[in-house]
């Protein structure tokens, strides 16, 4: 059935619905990437499958074959160049359709158990977070949840030791050798320290966000890690969750937020 007839051009429901997922579709994908370096690819792209299409409705079969080559290797490229957007926009939906982090489904429709206390004890972290943030100690703490961080872990000083609030104010002492960089924090244990954190390029975040803040959402954008930060310059805390900043938190909002988001479903 036709809802419109434009000369030629039959256009149906059907065809209407197509081009709104597609118009939707575009828009999400230019959110996520707007701003980056990434989002002038995709304008590039997008304007080179346009050109395709003319051409290949003119009939121009050797511009046509050329071009098709382009975009199918030019989307193995497109995969390589927005590896992050991409995870970010599959953690999005992964985020935004998973019903089994509500208690109530969990417990009641699909029959799991009830979420454990976080496996790493919460308090060492809060008291040398509060310590540090009072003194402008700057500081990157990263805890991690469920991904292995084995090749962060070994970017830094391997430690392997007991979780303790003076060892962490101690290691992010200003004259330690290890300051430097970030600590992983797993499984009760500091298991790294000096270690080395993907910078995130979201062009979102305040120009006065430096390096240790673009760590801490780099670190969060490329795993499911939780990352602390504690500012130098103003004492704020920060924590980066799944890639997004929540700037100058406190530290009870802090330990509420860690400890839902760092529970684990009980065996
Ligand atoms: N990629 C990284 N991985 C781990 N640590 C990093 C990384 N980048 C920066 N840092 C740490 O952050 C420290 C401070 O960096 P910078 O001053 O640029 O950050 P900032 O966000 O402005 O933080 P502050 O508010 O504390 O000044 C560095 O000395 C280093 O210890």
């Amino acid at each position: 059935m036709f809802l419109i007839r434009l000369g030629f051009l039959d256009i149906g429901w059907l065809d209407v619905l197509d081009i709104t997922l597609v118009a939707i579709l575009i828009y999400q994908i230019y959110t996520l990437v707007r701003g980056s370096v990434a989002s002038r690819v995709f304008v590039g792209y997008l304007f080179v499958y346009l050109f395709y299409l003319v051409v290949k409705a003119l009939g121009l079969n050797l511009l046509t074959t050329i071009l098709e080559y382009f975009i199918s290797v030019g989307a193995l490229a497109l995969i390589i160049i927005f590896q992050q957007e991409i995870r970010r926009f599959l953690l999005l939906i992964g985020k935004s359709t998973n019903i089994g982090n509500n208690p109530w489904i969990r417990k009641w429709l699909l029959r799991q158990p009830d979420l454990t206390e976080p496996t790493t004890p919460l308090k060492p972290i809060l008291d040398a977070c509060k310590m540090l943030a009072a003194e402008f100690s700057g500081a990157l703490l990263v805890i991690q949840h469920n991904d292995d961080l084995t090749k962060i872990a070994d970017s830094g000083e391997l430690l392997n030791a007991e979780l303790s609030k003076p060892l962490l104010l101690a290691i992010f002492n200003q004259y330690s050798p290890l300051h430097d960089g970030a600590v992983l924090i797993a499984d009760g244990h500091i298991r790294a320290a000096r270690c080395i954190l993907p910078v995130s390029d979201d062009a979102e975040l305040p120009a006065t966000m430096g390096f240790r803040h673009r760590a801490a959402v780099g670190m969060s954008e490329a795993t499911d890690a939780a990352v602390i930060t504690i500012s130098e310059e103003t004492g704020r805390l920060s924590l980066a969750l799944n890639g997004e900043l929540i700037i100058g938190i406190t530290i009870h909002e802090l330990e509420e937020r860690l400890s839902q988001y760092l529970s684990k479903p009980r065996n």
